[in-house]
């Protein structure tokens, strides 16, 4: 989260008059995140958190990532659900921004993961996969494979700026992946940006997922290298085959990943690599005047990429039998 759009307290109080969550008590913006503006919300009736929705999210889109909440959580998925307004909508206009109230949740996010968080958010995920088998919304992903080359042509002209041949080395890869890209794998419902900052924990358990707004359909395996990436990797960027393991194996004790699922995994975390190497880019590349924001390292998804290029199965991702889950 972070705050591209302030809120005046008037503002605010009126349009939660508009709700059935009592009187405005306090808020405050959040600085963490990078995607939309956020703010925590006292009123009478509890704690909640105010999203004003940004960039990268279509007003058209809102309605499946919201009730795609609603849908997780009926089948035991621990998510936070969206507050509905009096006229039985679950976002309106605010800052002339869509906005959404959601209630909050308790529990912190893990700042240095552990293989017991990798296992818990492996487990999550693979759940989550299951319980979104029925969810009747489509979402194409516009960050999928298609996607990468516009956030490319924005960011290559200033991409050597961030660090010399960064440019060609976007390109090379890009040119690899459009050409290998699976279409005959698993698809469903995916999460898309389950990192770390996104799975909340009480202690050693996990308490639920939040950050919806990318939720999409696409490879399903795609989400679990998403996570590979965003859990796996030690702050000095290598790579941590334990917690891998714990990630996988747990993932497959849910939902076993198929012999197809799992060759095509390191093709998919260098995909996975490069999104976010791209959408972090862009964004370094341009953060807006006045914003409460601090962008992500693109640089980091670039050494990450660069693992993944050096991988020859996923038994290097800890996997011993390909074909079965270890
Ligand atoms: N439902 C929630 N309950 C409690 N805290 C939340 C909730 N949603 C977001 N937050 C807080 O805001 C931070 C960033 O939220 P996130 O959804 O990742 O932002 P963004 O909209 O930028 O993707 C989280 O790390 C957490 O501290
Ligand atoms: N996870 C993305 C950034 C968007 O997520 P947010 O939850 O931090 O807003 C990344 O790390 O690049």
């Amino acid at each position: 989260m972070a705050v591209y759009t302030d809120v005046a307290a008037e503002d605010l109080a009126e349009f939660l008059k508009g709700y059935d969550i009592g009187e405005l008590l306090s808020y405050k913006g959040i600085a963490e995140g990078v995607e939309n503006s956020n703010f925590l919300l006292h009123a009478t009736k509890g704690a909640y958190i105010l999203t004003l929705y940004e960039k990268r999210v279509a007003l058209d889109d809102l309605p499946y990532f919201l009730s795609l909440m609603a849908h997780l959580a009926e089948r035991g998925v621990r998510c936070p659900q969206p507050a509905k307004n009096r006229k039985g909508e679950v976002y309106s206009w605010l800052a002339e921004r869509p906005a959404a109230i959601i209630n909050f949740l308790e529990g912190v996010w893990p700042r240095r993961p552990n293989a017991a968080h990798c296992a818990g958010v492996g487990e999550a995920l693979a759940k989550m996969h299951l319980a979104g088998r029925d969810f009747p919304l489509f979402r194409k992903n516009t960050l999928s494979v298609e996607g990468w080359r516009p956030l490319f042509d924005l960011s290559a002209p200033r991409a050597d700026s961030v660090q010399p041949g960064l440019r060609d080395f976007i390109a090379r890869e890009l040119d690899h992946l459009e050409t290998r890209w699976p279409v005959d794998l698993p698809v469903g419902v995916i999460h898309a940006d389950l990192f770390p900052d996104n799975v909340f924990f009480l202690g050693d358990k996990l308490s639920g997922l939040i950050d919806f707004p990318f939720s999409c359909n696409d490879i399903l395996a795609y989400d679990v290298a998403i996570c590979l990436n965003a859990w796996c990797f030690e702050p000095d960027h290598s790579f941590n085959v334990t917690k891998a393991r714990a990630l996988l194996n747990a993932y497959g004790r849910e939902r076993k990943l198929s012999e197809a699922e799992q060759e095509a995994l390191p093709l998919l975390a260098r995909g996975a690599a490069l999104r976010f190497l791209l959408t972090r880019l862009v964004d370094f590349l341009n953060v807006p005047p006045g914003a409460l924001v601090k962008p992500k390292d693109p640089l980091e998804y670039v050494r990450k990429l660069r693992f993944h290029q050096g991988v020859e199965s996923v038994r290097d991702y800890g996997l011993t039998q390909p074909g079965c889950v270890a």
